[in-house]
């Protein structure tokens, strides 16, 4: 059995975590970490998972029993793991970061973006961004993995088979977002009050989201050169997802773009490519470690529409950090992210 540790496990993708974990054969949670809850049981606090966890109880973070783990996942604010990765990672315990601390490969720009300056730049040369769909090979065995963030996720997925082949126009990528309110986290905030946030949306962070260099990181790398990407992220009055439409101007109208994207996808198992005209929902994919992506030619001219949805907290977050932890233990990537797909 693999003995997990996690870092923050009263927050909404720590308890995603543990609900995954349950229902994984090969790994038990050994500590669950809250500052907060100090000593209080687990399923006191959340029912739900009674009769899987009933004998442990949240403790304070510490580096000693965490680096009895043989992984210690990080669901916690940025800059926590940045403090607290070198000692484990020392004490030979992987690390799997949901935060952004080790998403950006430049120090400098994570410091602009975060506002605070990079905790831990020495590790950034081993992180390996864990987008499975891009970077399988190097998340096998890995040390240190930062899993992308919830809008990376959707907006990568959607582009990537377009700009792997050099079919769109790079100068002009425009990535329309909409988020549920758990993509906030669980911290009270006045903008995520039912009161503000159940009956409304808005759009936010127009004029750069700290996801706008993640984003573009990725889809450089895909199209081998700068992009220039508008990312205009939206709160919407739905719990879990992320709905992106995706724009683009292809270069060659020819191409069978929903062959291209079944191809691309064709041997992924958290990614569902729809039959061409598809609109897919945040439902489809709520509790599901699961990517659907559907491609449209509105006017049948060089305009390519992409929409893309996950669950923020699953595909977007702790699933996709499970199926990181699968991965770098040479499991079966699947293990643990069955069902949930099939809700309705
Ligand atoms: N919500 C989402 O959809 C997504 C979130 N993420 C990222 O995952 C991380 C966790 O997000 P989320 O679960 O929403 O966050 P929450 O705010 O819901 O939870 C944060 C957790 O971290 C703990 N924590 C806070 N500060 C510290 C600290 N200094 N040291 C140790 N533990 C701390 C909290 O418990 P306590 O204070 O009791 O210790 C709590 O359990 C964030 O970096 C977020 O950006 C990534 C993708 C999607
Ligand atoms: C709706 C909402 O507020 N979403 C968050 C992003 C989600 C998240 O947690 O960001 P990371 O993936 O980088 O950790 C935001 O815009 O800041």
């Amino acid at each position: 059995m693999i003995k997990v540790g996690i870092v923050g496990g009263t927050g909404y993708t720590g308890v995603e975590l543990l609900r995954l974990l349950a229902q994984h054969p090969q790994a038990e949670v050994a500590v669950i970490t809250s500052r907060s809850e100090n000593g209080v049981k687990v399923t006191d606090m959340y029912p739900n998972l009674r009769g899987h966890y009933d004998q442990l109880a949240f403790t304070n973070p510490d580096t000693a029993t965490l680096g009895a783990c043989d992984v210690v996942f990080f669901a916690t604010p940025h800059g926590v793991a940045h403090a607290l990765a070198a000692e484990l990672l020392d004490a030979g315990t992987r690390v799997i970061d949901l935060s952004a601390d080790f998403r950006l490969q430049d120090a400098d720009e994570w410091a602009k973006w975060y506002g605070q300056p990079h905790g831990a730049p020495g590790l950034l040369p081993e992180a390996v961004y864990g987008l499975p769909e891009v970077n399988r090979e190097q998340i096998k065995g890995a040390r240190l993995i930062a899993v992308p963030g919830c809008y990376p996720t959707a907006a990568q997925l959607g582009y990537l088979p377009l700009l792997e082949r050099g079919l769109a126009d790079t100068s002009r990528l425009i990535a329309d977002c909409k988020s549920g309110v758990s993509g906030a986290g669980r911290a009270a905030k006045v903008g995520s009050l039912f009161t503000e946030a159940g009956e409304s949306m808005m759009a936010y962070a127009v004029k750069g989201h700290r996801h706008l260099p993640e984003i573009s990181q990725g889809l450089r790398r895909a199209a081998g050169g700068n992009v220039g990407l508008t990312f205009v992220p939206h709160l919407t009055p739905m719990i879990r997802g992320i709905h992106a439409t995706l724009y683009a101007t292809v270069l060659d109208t020819s191409v069978d773009l929903q062959a291209l994207y079944e191809q691309r996808y064709a041997s992924e198992p958290f990614v569902d490519v729809m039959p061409a005209g598809s609109h897919p929902e945040t439902r489809s994919v709520r509790g599901a470690n699961v990517c659907r992506i559907a491609i449209h030619r509105p006017q049948g001219g060089d305009l390519v529409v992409v929409l893309s949805v996950i669950d923020n907290l699953v595909k977007g977050a702790s699933g996709q950090a499970l199926q990181n932890m699968n991965i770098v233990f040479g499991l079966d990537e699947r293990l643990g992210l069955g069902n949930a797909a099939l809700l309705p």
